[in-house]
C-alpha cells in the first residue's frame, strides 16, 4: 500500500497499453486541491486517454489514481462521478431541446434519470442552486431559452455548469475553448480560475496564450510520458519541450 499523500490527486506509474501500445506510460502526477494544472503535449501524446484513466472511462493496465486517498482506478464510473469527479469532454453534451434551467436541474445528482428529474416538483434547494450554477456561467438572463439555441461557448460554459451542479472536487476539461471568441475565452479564463478555489481543475488544451492566463501549473506529455513539468515559464523555455512540441 502505498503512503497517504496530502495531494488532492496522486497518480502513480500509470499506464494503459492498447494492444502493447502504451498510450499512457509510467505517467506520475500530483494536483493539489485549488490547484489549476493544464495539460499540454501534440497530438497523440496521451492527453485524452489520461484523462480517461482518471474517470474511469479507461482501466489501466499498471500504476494507481488516488484521490484524497482514495483508489479510484479500480471502481466503476459511476462510483467515481459520485465521489466528486466530473469531465467535461471535447464536444457539447447538453440536451438541445431543454431549456438551460432544465439541462441544469437534471444534472442535479439525486439518482434519477432525464424524466424522473423533469417530472419531480422543483424543490428550493435545487431551484437556488440552478441559479447559483447559471449566475456562475454567464447563463443567468438565458434560463429559458432552449439549449439548443445558445452559441457555441454558451453550450461549453452550460456543459461545464452541469458539472458544477454536483459540486465536484476534481474537474477535468478537454479543450474547453476550442472554437470560442476571445470575449468567451476571456470569461472562461476566469470561470476556471473560480471553479478551482477550493477544488482541483485538470485542463487539457492547445492554445498557449490562454495555458499562460490559466495554469498554476503545466505538464508537458510527449509519447504517452511527462515530457516536463513546471510553471509556464519553466515548460516553454525548456528545449525538450520547444523540440517536441512548441517549436512547431
Ligand atoms: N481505445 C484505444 N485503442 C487504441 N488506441 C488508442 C485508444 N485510445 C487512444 N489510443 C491511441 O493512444 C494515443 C494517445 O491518444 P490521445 O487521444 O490520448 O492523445 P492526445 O494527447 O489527447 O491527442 P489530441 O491532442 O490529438 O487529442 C493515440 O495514438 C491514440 O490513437
Amino acid at each position: 500500500m502505498p503512503l497517504d499523500t496530502t495531494f488532492a490527486l496522486a497518480i502513480e506509474n500509470l499506464t494503459v497499453s492498447f494492444d502493447g501500445f502504451k498510450a499512457v506510460d509510467k505517467v506520475s502526477l500530483y494536483v493539489d486541491e485549488g490547484e489549476l494544472r493544464v495539460v499540454i503535449g501534440p497530438n497523440g501524446a496521451g492527453k485524452t486517454t489520461l484523462l480517461d484513466l482518471i474517470c474511469g472511462k479507461t482501466r489501466p493496465t499498471g500504476g494507481s489514481v488516488r484521490f484524497y486517498n482514495q483508489e479510484l482506478s479500480k471502481l466503476p464510473e459511476q462510483r467515481i462521478v459520485r465521489g466528486g469527479v466530473g469531465r467535461k469532454f471535447q464536444t457539447p453534451s447538453i440536451y438541445g431541446a431543454l431549456t438551460v434551467f432544465e439541462n441544469l436541474e437534471v444534472s442535479f445528482p439525486r439518482g434519477r434519470g432525464v424524466w424522473g428529474s423533469l417530472f419531480f416538483k422543483r424543490d428550493a434547494a435545487v431551484e437556488q442552486k440552478v441559479h447559483e450554477v447559471a449566475r456562475e456561467i454567464h447563463l443567468d438572463a438565458h434560463l429559458d431559452e432552449e439549449a439548443g439555441l445558445l452559441s457555441h461557448g454558451q453550450k461549453q460554459w452550460l456543459e461545464i455548469g452541469m458539472l458544477l451542479i454536483a459540486d465536484p472536487k476534481l474537474v477535468l476539461l478537454d479543450e474547453p475553448v476550442a472554437g470560442m471568441s476571445v470575449r468567451e475565452r476571456e470569461l472562461t479564463a476566469h470561470l476556471l480560475r473560480r471553479i478551482a478555489k477550493g477544488r482541483s481543475v485538470i485542463v487539457i488544451e492547445h492554445d498557449m496564450n490562454f495555458v499562460r492566463e490559466i495554469a498554476d501549473k503545466v505538464t508537458v506529455m510527449h509519447q504517452g510520458k511527462v515530457l516536463a513539468e513546471g510553471s509556464m515559464e519553466k515548460v516553454e523555455t525548456d528545449p525538450k519541450v520547444i523540440e517536441v512540441y512548441l517549436g512547431h
